[in-house]
């Protein structure tokens, strides 16, 4: 039976973030993209020129209209905006009682432009958080959600287990933004132990929607029934190979490869 998947996230004109990396994400990993549209960006690799939001009636009917017929095996949410898409987005979560769920909380853009209203900060951590499966924040988004600096090792672990605390079962603190090492480290936190997934920084400024791709490469599998730390495992590989094998789009900080990865598996398999 072929699993399903559901992106509730931003639209990225340029391709490489938000809804667009996600579904292009899910189809290479086998899995039934859908999508609900929270906010339109105008947005390429030298940045975000435009956020236009969807009204809430237009969310909420997208999210019934997928609720009522094609009921997704995971979900993720990415750019939300304001508390408003946020209670809708818990509110539908709960009442379908929708399982595997992933929330990147995505706060801002890499060029600085913000993708989630202050006032909203507030409705992710008391409403989405306890009912997040796993939550992926990248190291700025999670001292925002806990109010903690993080600087070594050990902070990160801290802010991970308060993170569960504040509900979220499984908690994925990425690396990308830790600027002084070699190797880039991603630490996950199930409420019992801590597991590391390290990998070499890839020098490259083609790093627009690695946080997105991340997420939804963790979406997919889930869906198809992956262990929380099997589906990080996959993800991290997807991203690696989607970095490494960038494509040179763009003038600004240009998209991942979406395709290396399983191009890659492809290979192997012929040899
Ligand atoms: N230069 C790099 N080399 C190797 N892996 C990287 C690099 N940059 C990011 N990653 C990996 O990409 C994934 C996403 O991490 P990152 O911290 O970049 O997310 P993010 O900041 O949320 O992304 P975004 O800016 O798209 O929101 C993590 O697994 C991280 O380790
Ligand atoms: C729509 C959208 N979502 C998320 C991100 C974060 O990468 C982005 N740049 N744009």
């Amino acid at each position: 039976m072929v699993k399903k998947a559901l992106t509730i996230a931003g639209s990225d004109s340029g391709g490489g973030a938000g809804i667009q990396a996600d579904l292009k994400t899910f189809q290479e990993l086998d899995v039934y993209g859908m999508s609900v549209i929270t906010a339109v960006t105008a947005q390429n690799t030298t940045g975000v020129q435009g956020v236009y939001k969807v009204p809430l009636e237009g969310i909420q009917e997208q999210l019934q209209s997928i609720a009522e017929d094609l009921r997704p095996d995971a979900i993720k949410t990415g750019m939300l905006f304001n508390s408003d898409t946020i209670d809708a987005v818990s509110r539908f979560i709960e009442f379908y009682e929708m399982k595997h769920v992933v929330v990147d909380p995505v706060m801002i853009a890499k060029g600085g432009a913000s993708l989630l209203q202050n006032e909203a900060v507030k409705a992710l951590k008391e409403k989405l958080l306890p009912l997040a499966t796993i939550v992926t924040p990248n190291i700025p988004e999670a001292e925002v959600l806990t109010g903690i600096k993080i600087v070594t090792m050990d902070d990160r672990k801290q802010v991970a287990k308060l993170l569960h605390i504040m509900g979220a079962k499984t908690v994925m603190i990425k690396g990308g933004h830790d600027q002084g090492r070699e190797e880039m480290i991603d630490l996950l936190y199930d409420g019992q132990q801590f597991h590391t997934f390290s990998s070499n920084r890839i020098p490259t400024k083609n790093t627009h929607g690695t946080g997105c791709t991340f997420s939804a490469a963790i979406t997919a599998q889930l869906a198809k029934g992956s262990s929380v730390v099997q589906a990080v495992k996959v993800a991290k590989d997807f991203i690696q190979a989607a970095i490494e094998e960038d494509l040179h789009i763009g003038s600004g900080h240009g998209p991942t490869n979406h395709w290396a990865y399983k191009r890659n598996k492809v290979k192997i398999a012929i040899k």
